[in-house]
């Protein structure tokens, strides 16, 4: 069987960086030059592989939406050539980058995986090595068509993922979604299918950056914040509420968000649990949201819910379809299917 060739696109991140005296820094070449010298990645059952280094590259805490249409467009014009690809990134908005390129490649039928580490590749104890190793291997071997993250020997879904360490190794956790495939001594595929998904041409839809605010309630809040928040031109408004969608019953806090749903702005309701899903129909905390027009964000990511936000805003000018397709299941980030309740459709003029 030939040897798979595989598209490293390195966008920046630790795994490529060099100690210096402000701290770690991204240096051109030298991740190109430290994966040449070592020989594991140069053994004849690994795939064949170029490394493509972004101009700049970057902490991925300067990344924007416009960096995700960067690494799009780059794998669009390289898809036809290869078979698979590794996107290597930094670990802090890894799991934003991962969402939104799942939302922006419609139709993908080749794996897109994307890697990094929490120590750079060329110092010792470095976890760089087994995740790009890990990467290319399994990209090869076990295709699995969708965007994906590796790391620590697992591969989760990249619409599922999320950051959950800030310095141990096991970083990423998906946990509303099983891991894929899990690496250990066997390559085990749990969740993940190696099955084509489609046959149809890959389609980038573009990304713009939208204003979109995040709100996180706590007790004791000034519904003030939030009205001041709702105020500015938004489009959207993500809502980290407690526990299974609930917020405090306060009739200005339901006041201000009554009327930024009936300026148009879309008010989505996630929570703020690592784990578990919205349920508005739960409490009459979480039922008074949903009366006034809050949509659920179901089980997902933050970072899914953002850069799905930033997707359909880009896409749709139509409130209803964006509201509507905020609560389907589109790439696999939420766990409940298309089916919503009338009243989380009610259009903002109601
Ligand atoms: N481990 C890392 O890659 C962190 C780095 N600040 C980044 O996200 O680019």
């Amino acid at each position: 069987m030939p040897r798979k060739r595989i598209y490293i696109a390195y966008t920046g991140g630790t795994i490529g960086m060099k100690k210096s005296a402000q701290g770690y820094i991204p240096a051109p070449g030298f991740l190109t030059e430290t994966v040449r010298g070592l020989p594991e990645f140069h053994r004849q059952e690994m795939p064949e592989f170029v490394i493509h280094e972004y101009d700049p590259l970057m902490d991925s805490s300067d990344m924007e939406p416009a960096d995700w249409q960067l690494i799009a467009e780059d794998i669009q014009s390289n898809y036809a050539d290869y078979d698979a690809f590794v996107v290597l990134h930094g670990t802090d908005t890894m799991a934003y980058t991962a969402s939104a390129l799942s939302f922006m490649f419609e139709d993908l039928d080749k794996p897109v995986i994307i890697t990094g580490s929490q120590i750079p590749l060329a110092t010792l104890r470095s976890d760089g090595q087994v995740n790009l190793l890990n990467a290319l291997y399994i990209a090869a071997y076990y295709p699995i068509h969708e965007v994906t993250l590796y790391f620590n020997n697992r591969l989760f879904r990249g619409s599922r993922a999320t950051k959950a360490d800030a310095d141990g190794f096991d970083a990423f956790a998906s946990p509303n979604f099983p891991a894929l495939l899990k690496a250990g001594i066997q390559i085990e595929l749990i969740a993940g299918s190696l099955s084509k998904n489609t046959s149809h041409k890959l389609n980038v839809q573009s990304v713009t950056p939208q204003d979109i605010g995040v709100v996180t309630l706590y007790p004791g809040m000034n519904s003030a914040l939030i009205d001041s928040l709702v105020q500015q031109p938004i489009k959207a408004l993500i809502l980290l509420s407690y526990g299974v969608g609930n917020a405090p019953q306060n009739s200005a806090l339901i006041d201000s968000l009554k009327k930024a749903i009936k300026q148009g702005v879309v008010v989505i309701n996630c929570t703020q649990c690592f784990k578990g899903t919205v349920n508005m129909e739960g409490y009459a905390t979480g039922n008074a949201l949903a009366d006034i027009g809050v949509i659920s964000g179901h089980d997902m990511t933050i970072e899914a819910a953002l850069t799905k936000l930033h997707y359909l805003l880009s896409k749709e000018s139509d409130s209803s379809a964006i509201r509507l397709q905020l609560t389907e299941n589109l790439r696999g980030e939420l766990s409940r299917s298309g089916r919503v309740s009338n009243r989380s459709l009610v259009s903002p003029s109601q």
